[in-house]
Parts: C-alpha cells; structure tokens; sequence
C-alpha cells in the first residue's frame, strides 16, 4: 500500500457571509476506544446543495456521516463541534430527538416498519404529537412526492411496505425521513443495495430534493459521486484530505491520493 502524507491536504472553505451553510464541523475527533478513527474533521456543508464522501473502506467515512445527527454517542468518544444553524448539536441541552427532526438520516439497507406504506409515514409523525388526519394525509403524500415514490404507490397506500422492491423500500425510508421536514439529510450509502434502475430513480429524486436540502451522502460509487454531487470530499484513515466542488476532485484534484484513488491506482 502506497503511502501518503496525512497533513498534505486541501479544503476548501466557503465564506459564510455569502453562502448558506447547512452544516459545518470544526476540529471533529473520534475514537472508538483506542483507535482513533477520525481527526481534525473540519468541513462545511453548503445548503441546497449535495456533499458526497468517498475514500476507501475503513477511511472513516460513516464514522463521520453519524457523528453528524449523534448516532454515535453511545459507541464513540466525539470531541470538537458540529453546528447546526449556530447551535452545537453536542452541547448538553441538545434534545437529541428533536434535533434529529432536523437532521434526518436514511441507512444503507432500506429499513421500512413492518407497517403498511401510510403507516410507515403517519406513525412517527403520530409519534411526534401529530394528531390531525388530514394533516397527515398530506404529510404523506407531499413526503412520497419528494422521494418520487408517489406514482408508484399511490393507487394502494395500505399495502405492506415489505412488498415494496428494494428501491422502492429506500424512496419510502427517504420520504419517511423528509415527512419530519428536516434541513438536513444525512444518507449512508443509500444506493449500495439497489439495482441500476432503483438507483436512476433514487438519483434523480435526490437531486430533485438537493434544491431544498443539505444534502450529505456517503457513496462507494465514484460514479454516483460525480454524477449528482455538487462538492465530495475524499477521506484517507481518518482525515479528510480534499474537499473542493466535484469537477475540481475529478478533473483535477490538487492531492495525490485524491487522484490515485479516482484514477483506481490507490493502494
Ligand atoms: N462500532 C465500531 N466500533 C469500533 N470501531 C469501529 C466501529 N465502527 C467503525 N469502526 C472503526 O473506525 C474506522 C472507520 O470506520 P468507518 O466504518 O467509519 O469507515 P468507512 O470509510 O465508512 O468504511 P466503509 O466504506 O467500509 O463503510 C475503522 O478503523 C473501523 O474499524
């Protein structure tokens, strides 16, 4: 394995006085006990826009991802800030509940409940003090709208969410999560189970939903990145050595490992 300087890096930073920041990291560190597994993650998500992360297996990627909405605070130690519209989401008066409303997350595996296609929406919006029907109603529709699942099943919102395809199952999980109307959408890679034509279709209703969203997406396909990413940054054990608008990390990256690992001659 080639090896590569861990400080050589370049990332890029936006000005925050002109543009939106939907989610930004300083000085971020993770450790699941002894092994150190991300270091000085400091990185800024811009808002309407798609963010991927790439980097081979183990470089820290979903560690990252889940430090973003807390899912890792009962296996890791997280040191440094996470903001969220200026509030740091590790701050001890964070209701990590409420806060998830506004970070949303949808996993590798399409994780649907064991409910039909309108419970699986109504039942957290329920969950959350929801009580009007027609509220609901509309909840529903307008989430299986963005997820671009509507028209396939919306002649029949009872029936079992298991029946769905895989594909489909991951557009449910996805308007389930935009049903909380989050800012954020957090995505651990979402396609990695699905066939082309699932992954054509989750695609497009991502960048559908990129106008109105953070979006921040872990992706093994480079394909994937360059496809529908706005900005990607590369992670190499437990650092994030380039962050830069996707063309820039494709076309002409500035690090070496960036390029090695787009070009297929990393390790
Ligand atoms: N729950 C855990 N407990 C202990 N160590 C973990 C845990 N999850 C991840 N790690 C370690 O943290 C490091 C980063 O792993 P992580 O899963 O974040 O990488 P990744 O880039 O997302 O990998 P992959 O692409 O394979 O999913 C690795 O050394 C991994 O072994």
């Amino acid at each position: 394995m080639k090896t590569y300087s861990l400080t050589d890096n370049y990332v890029h930073k936006f000005d925050s006085e002109k543009i939106d920041i939907g989610l930004s990291t300083e000085n971020l560190q993770v450790f699941y006990g002894e092994n150190h597994a991300i270091f000085d993650g400091t990185l800024q998500f811009r808002k309407n826009s798609i963010t991927a992360m790439i980097g081979a297996s183990g470089s820290g990627k979903s560690t990252f991802l889940r430090c973003l909405n807390r899912m890792n605070d009962d296996i890791a130690t997280v040191e440094g800030k996470i903001f969220y519209q200026d509030l740091d989401i590790n701050a001890p008066e964070i209701n990590v509940y409420e806060m998830r409303k506004h970070v949303g997350m949808v996993f590798q595996r399409p994780n649907p409940f064991a409910k039909s296609i309108f419970k699986n929406i109504a039942y957290p919006l329920q969950k959350s003090g929801i009580k009007d029907k027609k509220i609901i109603a509309e909840r529903v529709e307008k989430s299986l709208r963005q997820a671009a699942l509507w028209d396939e099943v919306k002649d029949d919102l009872n029936r079992s969410a298991l029946a769905l395809s895989g594909g489909q199952q991951q557009r449910l999980c996805i308007a389930r999560a935009l049903a909380m109307d989050p800012d954020v959408l957090l995505l651990d890679e979402p396609a990695s189970a699905l066939d082309p034509i699932s992954t054509g279709k989750l695609e497009q209703a991502l960048q559908e939903l990129q106008q109105h969203y953070t979006i921040i997406m872990v992706t093994h396909s480079m394909q994937q990145a360059s496809r529908i990413s706005d900005y990607t940054a590369f992670f190499h054990m437990g650092h994030i050595l380039e962050f830069d608008r996707t063309e820039h990390i494709f076309t002409r990256p500035r690090i070496q490992a960036t390029e090695d690992y787009i070009s297929g001659n990393f390790g």
